[in-house]
This record gives structure tokens, C-alpha cells and sequence, in this order.
């Protein structure tokens, strides 16, 4: 099960790091820049060289330039992979597209230790992933509660109901994350955001993620009431951005 090895490996990857929190701070506001989307919806573009499921995406990546053509194309913010196992990406990545982009940034990794909340500040992060899939409630909660108090956002990631149900049981995120992909077959279906979307609570986002790649893929998860979309490989792959979020939105109203 590759969540399981992808867990292991993080847990080997954080034994080393320091509980020592730095004076450094998170310098652009991620939960804002979604609040007014450029779009109808929020665009949280992601940078991804390659993935489990899909191997190389992107062979010769340059960070800075991905991040600037989805800032040109009109994202709201990026998501950016720092996992160097599985996904290509790098920790030095997001300082990189930083130093050349203006958006807030989302580290996207596997965080499960919270020495990993002060290595996403240092890298940059505006924001942190907590994936329910990866973590216990009680482990959720207390995670989510030290990045706030490091002053990141949170985006917490739900693949069901029932893992909705334990997330809200011990917090109440502003940002709730359903990911239409299974994270160990790797199968994508939209109807995970359509069956978990009513049952958000008033006031959180919603972000659909994962698997979204037509304008009838954006009409349908705006319609059951995801307030922001999470794209990668689909614009990892379009030679112009901004033209392919343009067709991607054709099909939303308003
Ligand atoms: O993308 C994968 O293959 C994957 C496998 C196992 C765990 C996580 C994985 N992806 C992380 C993501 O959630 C996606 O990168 C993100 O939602 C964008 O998805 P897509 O638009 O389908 O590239």
C-alpha cells in the first residue's frame, strides 16, 4: 500500500529534524488569496514533476517557470510537491518559485511529525496538507492546532465520509480538502466531492482535488458546491496555462 510506505519513509525522513522552532514566519496569506478567486472558483495549481500513478509528468521541471506561467494564467495560489521519493520535488523548491512568483504557497507533502510544521516555515510555506488518511484524529488535531499557531493554514484532505466525520469530531478547519483520488489505487472518481460536499460544515471551503482535467469535470464539482478546485497534472501538461484554465472554466456560469 503505498500510503503506508510513503508514511515510513516520512517517519525516517523526520527522525533527524529539530523540535526548535526559528523566528522565521509565513509572508503571504494562502486562506485570503482563495477567499477572492480570480475565477469563478479558487485555482490552487500544483507543481508536480511525477507522482505513483502517473511516474514522470514533466522531465525537465523548472519550478520557477511552472510557478510563474500558472501566476500569468490567473491561479490563486500553488501547491507545491517538497516529497523527493515519490514525487520528484524537492524542500528547496518553494523559496525557489518564491524568489520569481507572488502567490501563496501550499507545501504539499506527507506531514505526520511536528517537526515537520517548523521545516515547512523554513522552506517558505504558507500553508500545510494534513491528510486524514495519514493520521490519526487525535494526531490531526494537535498538528492542526501547532501549524496555526505557527501562523500557516491548513488545508485538511478527506477521502470519505466517515473520514470527515473524525476530522470534524476534533476540529474545524477553514479549509476542507475531498480528494477524488484513492490514495492507494490511485483510481479518481469526481463523485467523492459530489457525495461529501453537503455534508461540509457552513463557513469551511471546500477544495476538490485530484482527477480534474475537463470543463465538465470543473462544471460538476462546482456544482455540488466545491468553493476552489485542486489542479496538477492536467496543468503540468497544457503548453498554455492560461488557455487551459480558460477552457477548463467554459463550462461555469457566471
Ligand atoms: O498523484 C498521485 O499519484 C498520488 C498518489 C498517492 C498519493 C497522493 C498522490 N497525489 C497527490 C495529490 O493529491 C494530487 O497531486 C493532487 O490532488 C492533484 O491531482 P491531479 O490534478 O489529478 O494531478
Amino acid at each position: 500500500m503505498i500510503l503506508e510506505q510513503i508514511i515510513a519513509k516520512k517517519q525516517e525522513e523526520t527522525a533527524g529534524l529539530s523540535f526548535i522552532e526559528s523566528d522565521a514566519r509565513p509572508d503571504r496569506n494562502f486562506l485570503d488569496a482563495l477567499r477572492k478567486p480570480v475565477r469563478q472558483k479558487a485555482v490552487i495549481a500544483e507543481i508536480k514533476k511525477a507522482s505513483p500513478s502517473k511516474g514522470v509528468i514533466v522531465e525537465n521541471m523548472n519550478p520557477a517557470g511552472i510557478g510563474r506561467a500558472y501566476e500569468n494564467a490567473g491561479a490563486d495560489v500553488l501547491s507545491i510537491l517538497t516529497d523527493e521519493t515519490f514525487f520528484k520535488g524537492h524542500s528547496r523548491f518553494i523559496k525557489e518559485v518564491k524568489q520569481h512568483v507572488n502567490l501563496p504557497v501550499l507545501r504539499k507533502d506527507f506531514i505526520i511529525d511536528e517537526r515537520q510544521i517548523e521545516e515547512s516555515v523554513l522552506m517558505g510555506a504558507d500553508a500545510i496538507l494534513l491528510i486524514a488518511a495519514a493520521l490519526k484524529p487525535e494526531e490531526l488535531a494537535y498538528l492542526h492546532e501547532k501549524a496555526v499557531q505557527r501562523g500557516l493554514d491548513v488545508l485538511v484532505e478527506v477521502h470519505s465520509e466517515t473520514e470527515l466525520r473524525d476530522v470534524l469530531s476534533v476540529c474545524t478547519p477553514h479549509l476542507l480538502g475531498v480528494n477524488n483520488r484513492d490514495l492507494n489505487t490511485f483510481r479518481t472518481c469526481l463523485s467523492f466531492t459530489e457525495k461529501i460536499a453537503p455534508l461540509i460544515p457552513k463557513g469551511t471551503m471546500l477544495i476538490s482535488e485530484s482527477g480534474i482535467h475537463t470543463p465538465e469535470d470543473v462544471r460538476r464539482v462546482a456544482a455540488a458546491g466545491a468553493d476552489g478546485l485542486l489542479i496538477g497534472e492536467a496543468l503540468m501538461l497544457a503548453e498554455d496555462k492560461r488557455k487551459k484554465l480558460d477552457f477548463l472554466f467554459s463550462g461555469v456560469k457566471g
